[in-house]
């Protein structure tokens, strides 16, 4: 037999012995389990007859208790462990179906002995539990898997680096559990694999990668050095796969430390919170908490403000146009930047010696505390005693004052009404609480005082507890008032006019006073009011990873920096798609823009095949640095229309021709929401499964998705039709970001539809990269 013949029939044959091992396993373990799920119910079943119930001495309640916290113990230890074995069978189910995706072997310098080394989703021993049959992907020795190609190889492991020889790299097809293809491979995981992979259909939910994991991307996956990781990969590059990779392998590789409860992901829209919410599952491990900034801020701000969403934001940014009288545009680009930052900074130090604005203390309506009196408190503090600390003695100073106001309170009517107002269940408990020995010393007509001394005491501390809970909260400073006032300043900011900044500060003013905060307002306002009241700090977070990073400014990162303090971070975004006003400036990504951070790059586009990946790059600066990867496919089209109605024509028209190419995903993208609407309203008339994505989007199906730009972030469909891809459209810098994030959303097939003149960037593209049709009127069939 040919020797590729013997290798096929012996990797053929294994894969069948470890199922049939995987299956063996499978079936004691289903018996075990369902030994312990019969114990269980028994347990609880049981519960009461195996606990000593008795009650009438102290010593016998203490002895029940102690009975019932040890069967309790019992009981969920049993639970607990049947929900472990539970974990363990659904590995082994999904080892059953794919046990392993690849092979290396290695022969350690010095021994003589060539490893087999089986790589998979997770590890699997042999009987005796000596040998690993499989490893697990995540494990030391796997790494070589994805840094070497067949040669010298080492990884690295607690007790240093292990060197030797790799003498087979080797990746398997193995579906249902039967072996259907096998390739030996070079350094670049199986093109022929990646091709397979990528050349399929997209998909409701993003996938794990964990078999054709790049070399580039293991970089970001392993990489345990850095507290702050920023990577900067083209669109399509596997930053968001690569992130959640991280995830897994960090999970595991400290899984004595961190769980996935101690790490957040950030993530641009709720639709991708649910897209990407596979991945970790499939990969053994549990999910980890995701919000989106905006939730996030929201949260904090709802009871006072009306917080607009950076998505409102940015369709405010869509209909601004930079020559209008007053644009929202420079006080957008301004409060993000690094300088209003420095500038928020220089005003808390200043506060220290004039300036903050308290609020009245009141209680029932009577002024306690007036606001000069806490300024005066505040400020009789040394200038080098810090805001909190200052905050901290007036809220004491306040505290105390308040104790002595309760005694006198104490003897007004309106506390003997409150009193008889107080229901029968609040009596009893109150006398209930009071000492029995003390009111059996007394005559009836004391005891009836001491009682209602001690319910008068009551009321008042009842109704001043929120008051008490607020000044411990510092709720007497006047945190928006304060803030405001820095728009009295006249000085204006770096990049603005003299009559820029007093438009901003009008506005800024304005929109305070009727509660409303803008996006661009709403994180500096939260830090500014955290630095004088306290960040509410999660020290139990460890790590945060930031998707599309390049979208948020120097304050947010700084936020999650204050809020996160003992979190490393993980930071991943393309300049060139950023879709926020602010990015055109103050970029975080920008190499330098954090300090000790290391970068990674990915160059390599993965999601579009090669003719998508060469149009779009073309229009992007340095774009020639972006390397396709080598999946053939359509040249992108791009018609230039006379109107509207042959536009949809041309629409109905592109869309039978993907269903034809039987796409579950099918996307059309909008700039704004409004269009979207109208199209999705359109074409709802004409096919079944249209779908309108919006902000509150949480999943999406198969179909064709309407969905303006913004909101198909980081998210990918098999056929993409660009409309209106207009010169109007997409005219400036930012626009050209926008343009680039909608056309990179395209797997299979990218079309763009222009209504009148193509948008201006098209016309950089080389016209050898597309197909070009100029239409003046439909023809009849
Ligand atoms: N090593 C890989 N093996 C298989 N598929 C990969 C690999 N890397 C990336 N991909 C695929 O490429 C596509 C893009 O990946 P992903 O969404 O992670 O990229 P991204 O850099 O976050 O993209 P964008 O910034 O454009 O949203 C996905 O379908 C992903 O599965």
């Amino acid at each position: 037999m040919p020797k590729q013949d013997q290798d096929w029939q012996e990797e053929y044959n294994r894969v069948e012995e470890i199922g049939f091992y995987i299956e063996d396993k499978i079936k004691r373990l289903k018996k075990y389990m369902a030994l312990i799920k019969e114990r269980v119910i028994g347990i609880r079943k049981d519960f009461w007859d195996d606990v000593t119930v008795n009650l009438t001495e102290l010593d016998d309640a203490i002895e029940t208790q102690a009975s019932l916290k040890q069967q309790a113990e019992f009981l969920s230890e049993r639970e607990r462990s049947h929900g472990q074995l539970a974990n363990e069978l659904n590995k082994l189910l999904d080892l059953k179906e794919k046990p392993y995706f690849g092979r290396i072997d290695f022969t350690e310098k010095g021994s003589s002995e060539r490893e087999q080394i089986y790589i998979g989703t997770s590890s699997l021993m042999d009987q005796n539990e000596d040998d690993f049959l499989i490893y697990d992907w995540r494990a030391p020795i796997s790494s070589m898997y994805y840094d070497y190609s067949p040669g010298p190889a080492s990884y690295q492991t607690i007790d240093g680096d292990i060197e030797g020889e790799m003498e087979l790299k080797r990746q398997y097809v193995i579906k249902q559990g039967e072996l259907t293809g096998m390739f030996d491979t070079g350094l670049t995981i199986g093109d022929q694999m990646l091709q397979n992979v990528l050349g399929q259909f997209a998909s409701s939910k993003m996938g794990s990668i964990v078999a054709t994991i790049q070399q580039e991307q293991n970089k970001i996956i392993r990489n345990e050095t850095s507290k702050f990781l920023v990577v900067q990969g083209v669109a399509g590059s596997g930053k968001t796969s690569a992130a959640l990779q991280r995830v897994a392998y960090l999970l595991y590789r400290y899984r004595e430390t961190l769980t996935a409860d101690q790490m957040i992901l950030f993530s641009p829209n709720p639709l991708f919170n649910s897209y990407v919410s596979r991945v970790l599952p499939d990969l053994g491990e549990q999910n980890i908490k995701q919000m989106t900034f905006y939730h996030y801020v929201e949260q904090q701000l709802r009871s006072r403000f009306t917080v607009e969403s950076p998505f409102e934001q940015i369709e405010v940014v869509f209909s601004e146009t930079e020559t209008d009288t007053w644009s929202r545009l420079s006080g957008i680009r301004y409060k993000s930047s690094e300088h209003f930052l420095n500038r928020v900074d220089t005003y808390l130090k200043e506060l220290l010696n004039d300036g903050f604005q308290f609020r009245n203390i009141r209680f029932r309506d009577q002024i306690i505390f007036t606001k000069d009196e806490l300024a005066k408190s505040f400020y009789q503090f040394p200038e080098h005693v810090s805001i909190q600390l200052r905050l901290e003695k007036v809220a004491e100073m306040i505290l105390e004052k308040l104790t002595q106001l309760e005694r006198k309170w104490v003897k007004e009517d309106w506390v003997e009404d409150e009193v008889e107002l107080l229901d029968k269940e609040e009596l009893q408990d109150v006398f209930a609480k009071m000492e029995n020995q003390v009111r059996e010393q007394l005559e009836d007509y004391q005891q009836a005082d001491l009682e209602l001394s001690y319910l008068k005491r009551k009321v008042v501390k009842r109704r001043v507890k929120p008051l008490r809970d607020k000044i411990k909260q510092f709720a007497f400073v006047n945190t928006k008032r304060t803030y405001m006032q820095l728009f009295d300043q006249t000085d204006p900011g770096q990049g603005l006019t003299e009559q820029d900044w007093l438009k901003l500060a009008r506005f800024t003013k304005e929109s305070f006073k009727a509660n409303n905060l803008t996006w661009e307002d709403a994180t500096p306002f939260l830090y500014f009011e955290k630095m004088i009241v306290g960040f509410e700090e999660n020290r139990a977070i460890k790590h945060i990873i930031l998707d599309e990073a390049q979208d948020y400014s120097t304050f947010q990162l700084r936020y999650l920096t204050y809020i996160y303090p003992n979190s490393r971070m993980t930071l991943l975004g393309d300049v060139n798609q950023a879709i926020y006003y602010h990015s055109l400036t103050d970029n975080i990504l920008t190499e330098g823009a954090i300090e000790k951070t290391e970068q990674i790059k990915l160059m390599r586009s993965y999601r579009s095949t090669q003719p998508i990946v060469e149009f779009t790059r073309a229009f992007i600066e340095d774009g020639n640095q972006i390397e396709p990867f080598n999946r053939d496919g359509n040249r992108p089209i791009v018609y230039e229309l006379d109107n509207d109605t042959i536009a949809e024509y041309k629409l109905y028209d592109c869309i039978d021709n993907y269903l034809n190419r039987k796409y579950p995903h099918i996307a059309v993208i909008t700039k704004t929401m409004d269009e979207a609407r109208e199209l999705a309203e359109l074409l709802s008339k004409s096919y079944e499964q249209v779908q309108l994505i919006d902000q509150e989007t949480h999943t999406f199906k198969e179909g064709i998705h309407v969905i303006p730009v913004y909101l198909a972030k980081g998210i990918e469909f098999d056929g993409v039709i660009v409309y209106d891809a207009s010169a109007h459209q997409y005219l400036n810098e930012l626009e050209r970001y926008i343009l680039y994030t909608a056309c990179t959303r395209a797997m299979h097939d990218l079309t763009l539809i222009a209504i009148g003149g193509m948008s201006r960037f098209i016309k950089e593209v080389p016209t050898s990269l597309y197909e070009f049709y100029r239409v003046h009127e439909i023809s009849p069939e």
